[in-house]
C-alpha cells in the first residue's frame, strides 16, 4: 500500500464536485463513487487510497499524516490552522464567510454575542475590528441564533443567501471568499513528490481550463 497516495476527501457537499474535478483530470474513478456509503475507497489502478472524511476533520488527517493530500474547504484551513501546505486552488463549492444578523440592529454595546461554528475566526476578524465579542460555537443552524435572541450576530457560510434570506437576516460584512483546496502533509510531500506533483499538474490543469 506505500506506493498508493491517500487523498482524505470531505464527504458532503463538496465530495461530488471533487470526484468530477478529478475525473476530469483523467482519473478514473469507478461508478463506487456515486453511490457507496464505504468510508475507504481504493482504486488500485491510479495507485490510489481515498478516505472519506467530515469537511472538518480532512486537514487534521493530512496533518497527521494518515492521508497524504486532502481536499479541504478555506473556511476550514483558517478555521483550524493546521500543520499542511496549501498546493492548489481548485476553484470548487465557492462561498464566503459573513458577519450577519437581523436587519437595522447594533450590536449590544456591553457584552455582543457572536455565533458561530467558526470561532476562531470570527474571533480573529472582531479583535481586527477593535471590538470585543463573546463568542458561542454552534454546530449548525447558525442562522437560528439571532431570531431566537441568542447572539446579536452570526459569523456562518453564504453561498446562494437563501438561508440568511428566508429567515429574516442580512450580511453585515463580508470576511473573506472561500472554495476547496488541494493540501499536502509536508513529509509526503518530500517522500512522494512524483505522485503529489503528478496530481497538481493534472488538477492545475483543470481548473485553469475551467477558468476560461
Ligand atoms: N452553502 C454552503 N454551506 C456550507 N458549506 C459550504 C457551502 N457551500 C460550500 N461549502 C463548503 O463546503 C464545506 C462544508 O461541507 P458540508 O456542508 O458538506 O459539511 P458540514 O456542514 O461540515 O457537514 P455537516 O452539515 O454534516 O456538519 C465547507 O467547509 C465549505 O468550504
Ligand atoms: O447561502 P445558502 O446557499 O443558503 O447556504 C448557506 C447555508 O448553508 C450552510 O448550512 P448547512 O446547509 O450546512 O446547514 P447547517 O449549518 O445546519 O449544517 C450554512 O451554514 C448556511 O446556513
Amino acid at each position: 500500500m506505500n506506493d498508493f497516495l491517500t487523498i482524505a476527501m470531505p464527504k458532503g457537499r463538496i465530495f461530488e464536485e471533487a470526484v468530477e474535478l478529478l475525473r476530469k483530470a483523467g482519473y478514473k474513478l469507478p461508478p463506487e463513487f456515486d453511490d457507496s456509503r464505504k468510508l475507504i475507497l481504493d482504486v488500485p489502478e491510479e495507485s490510489l487510497r481515498f478516505i472519506l472524511a467530515k469537511p472538518m476533520d480532512v486537514a487534521t488527517y493530512v496533518e497527521h499524516g494518515v492521508a497524504d493530500v486532502g481536499i479541504a474547504g478555506k473556511d476550514v484551513l483558517l478555521e483550524e490552522e493546521r500543520d499542511v501546505y496549501e498546493l492548489l486552488d481548485l476553484k470548487i463549492s465557492a462561498c464566503y464567510l459573513a458577519v450577519a444578523g437581523l436587519p437595522n440592529t447594533k450590536m449590544n454595546d456591553v457584552a455582543p454575542r457572536v455565533a458561530t461554528k467558526y470561532p476562531n475566526v470570527a474571533e480573529a476578524y472582531f479583535r481586527e475590528q477593535g471590538e470585543q465579542v463573546e463568542i458561542i460555537k454552534l454546530n449548525g443552524s447558525i442562522e437560528l441564533a439571532p431570531i431566537i435572541g441568542l447572539s446579536d450576530r452570526i459569523v456562518d457560510i453564504v453561498s446562494t443567501g437563501r438561508t440568511m434570506k428566508e429567515n429574516g437576516l442580512v450580511e453585515y460584512e463580508r470576511i473573506v471568499d472561500v472554495t476547496s483546496r488541494l493540501i499536502v502533509n509536508p513529509v509526503s510531500y518530500r517522500i512522494k513528490d512524483g505522485q503529489i506533483d503528478e496530481l497538481v499538474r493534472r488538477l492545475h490543469n483543470v481548473v485553469a481550463v475551467e477558468e476560461f
